[in-house]
């Protein structure tokens, strides 16, 4: 599933995010990924021990637990602190699939099901960037406001076109989510969204009761802890 989520972060948030990330200590991107990603990868990132990463993520992370859209559609496990990267000069991603597993601190691991990026330049102020996510239904290019977030599953291939002019910034992060399977959490996601529309209506209590329960009977049925 592919979701555009609409106003994570409000526009304070992402200016005063800009204000710190734009005087940032970036470093080469090629740090934080394999040999077939080091190939393609031409961005900068902050370093993952930098304070301001761990500082900006916390604020991310906080942002996203606020949210009721994108706890149903993600139901999340575990999180990766969120990382910053910056395209700019011709600055690209050729296209990959992320890494399956994942190394959290504390010497946990997270398998890599959910990608995410959250946007923190708005679209007027570069040329290209677009995040290309390319599925069974073919390929669709993200480009969203500063403060809007894409989820999509990580098994897909995608990449991120050049920036020809201007910066474009961003937040990124993988979640481990309860249900591995992307159609599973689909359906869990339609539903939820289902459930609802019906108790903002004047359903059937009973009803509502019933299908409450087949919702929570299932993440149960498919949920991995
Ligand atoms: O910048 C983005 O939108 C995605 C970055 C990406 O694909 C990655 O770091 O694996
Ligand atoms: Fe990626």
């Amino acid at each position: 599933m592919l979701l555009h989520i609409p106003d994570i972060l409000d526009k304070a948030q992402v200016r005063a995010m800009r204000d710190s990330l734009d005087q940032g200590a970036w470093t080469d991107g090629r740090e934080t990924v394999g040999h077939q990603g080091a190939k393609v990868k031409r961005n900068l990132q902050l370093p993952d021990a930098s304070p301001l990463r761990a500082e900006l993520g916390r604020i991310v992370l906080d942002a996203l637990a606020r949210n009721p859209t994108y706890h149903a559609a993600t139901l999340p496990l575990r999180t990766l602190t969120p990382r910053f990267n910056r395209y700019e000069g011709g600055g690209q991603y050729g296209f990959h699939i992320d890494g399956a597993v994942m190394s959290l601190p504390g010497g946990e691991q997270l398998r890599s099901d959910v990608s995410c990026t959250l946007f923190l330049a708005e679209p007027e102020e570069y040329d290209g960037g677009e995040l290309i996510i390319s599925d069974t239904y073919g390929e669709h290019e993200v480009k969203l406001p500063a403060g809007d977030i894409i989820v999509y599953p990580s098994s897909s291939l995608h990449r991120v076109a050049p920036v020809t002019r201007g910066a474009r910034v961003a937040a990124f992060f993988w979640v481990q989510s309860l249900i591995r399977d992307d159609g599973k959490r689909r359906l869990l996601f339609d539903l939820d969204a289902s459930i609802q529309a019906l108790a903002q209506g004047n359903a059937d209590a009973q009803a509502l009761l019933q299908l409450t329960g087949v919702y929570h009977n299932l993440l149960r049925q498919w949920a991995e802890t």
